[in-house]
């Protein structure tokens, strides 16, 4: 079975971070693996709580991973500080991680900071170098460029901006652009390749950024290209969207085991 490693931080609501990574990985049919960052007292009102895990016991799980089960994807989502950002990129390195898909979790939809803002130059210099494919929303494209994002053409110079930060891949997320569409762009460093659906009017759009990336990075585990990795995320969350679940007072999260109930 090919094996998939979530780096990010527990949600206890279930809806995004380590746990919406892992029902990605398991709906894909990929073995799912945790490190946990942070611990996160949250549900689909908001964060009411947060415990950063330490940067050494970031570390010895990857290590306890690394030494037994290699991982044929990994993604990353919530860093909280520079020294996990700084542990998780030398571990990259160290063993040679490959298919590593960077979620720049910043800002929860509630508003709370998951990403300490003195990290993000860590998380530039660091992390950003040392993934294969990064996928900003369209705010965190905006903090890591600092320009403006209102249109499709500033997606392609956002994008172009991130991409000479050293990562091959950039795929910058238009969930939040204000159009009718919902429209994706990757970025290779030559081409521009889009991917678009109808917007869905739901408010239970909680986690789609963590579900996303789980699911580039579970395709890319199970042997697809970049680009068909991405299109079949693209199909995975839209429908995970459209069937997403009405549960607590907030907003909810999406349906990851939709094709099977
Ligand atoms: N209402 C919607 N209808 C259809 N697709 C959507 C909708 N909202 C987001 N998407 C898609 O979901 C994926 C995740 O994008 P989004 O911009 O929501 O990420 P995000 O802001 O990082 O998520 P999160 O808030 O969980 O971190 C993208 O493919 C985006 O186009
Ligand atoms: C732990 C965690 N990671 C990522 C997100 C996405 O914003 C969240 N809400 N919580």
């Amino acid at each position: 079975m090919k094996t998939g490693l979530t780096i990010a931080g527990s949600d206890s609501s279930g809806g995004a971070g380590i746990q919406a990574d892992l029902k990605t990985f398991s709906a894909l049919g990929v073995y799912g693996m945790s490190v946990i960052t942070a611990i996160t007292a949250q549900n689909t009102v908001g964060v009411q709580a947060v415990e950063e895990v330490s940067g050494n016991m970031v570390g010895q799980q990857i290590d306890a991973i690394f030494q037994d089960i290699p991982a044929d994807a990994v993604k990353i989502g919530m860093v909280s500080s520079a020294n996990i950002i700084q542990v998780i990129a030398d571990k990259v390195k160290q063993y040679n991680m490959k298919h590593v898909v960077l979620d720049t979790v910043m800002i929860s939809k509630s508003g709370c900071h998951l990403l300490k803002p003195e990290a993000i130059e860590a998380l530039k210099k660091y992390l950003i170098p040392s993934a294969y494919i990064v996928t900003p929303n369209i705010f965190e494209a905006e903090v890591l460029t600092e320009m403006k994002i209102r249109t499709i053409e500033d997606m392609q110079s956002a994008a172009r901006k991130i991409y000479e930060m050293g990562v091959p891949y950039v795929v910058v997320k238009g969930g939040h652009l204000e159009q009718q569409d919902c429209v994706d762009i990757l970025y290779d460093g030559s081409d521009f390749r889009y991917y678009s659906t109808n917007r869905i009017d739901t408010k239970n759009t909680h986690g789609t950024g963590c579900t996303f990336s789980a699911a580039i990075a579970s395709h890319l585990a199970l042997g697809k290209s970049v680009e068909d990795s991405i299109d079949a995320a693209k199909q995975y969350i839209t429908k995970a969207i459209e069937k997403s679940l009405s549960l607590g007072n907030g907003v909810g999260p999406t349906h990851h085991f939709h094709e099977f109930y």
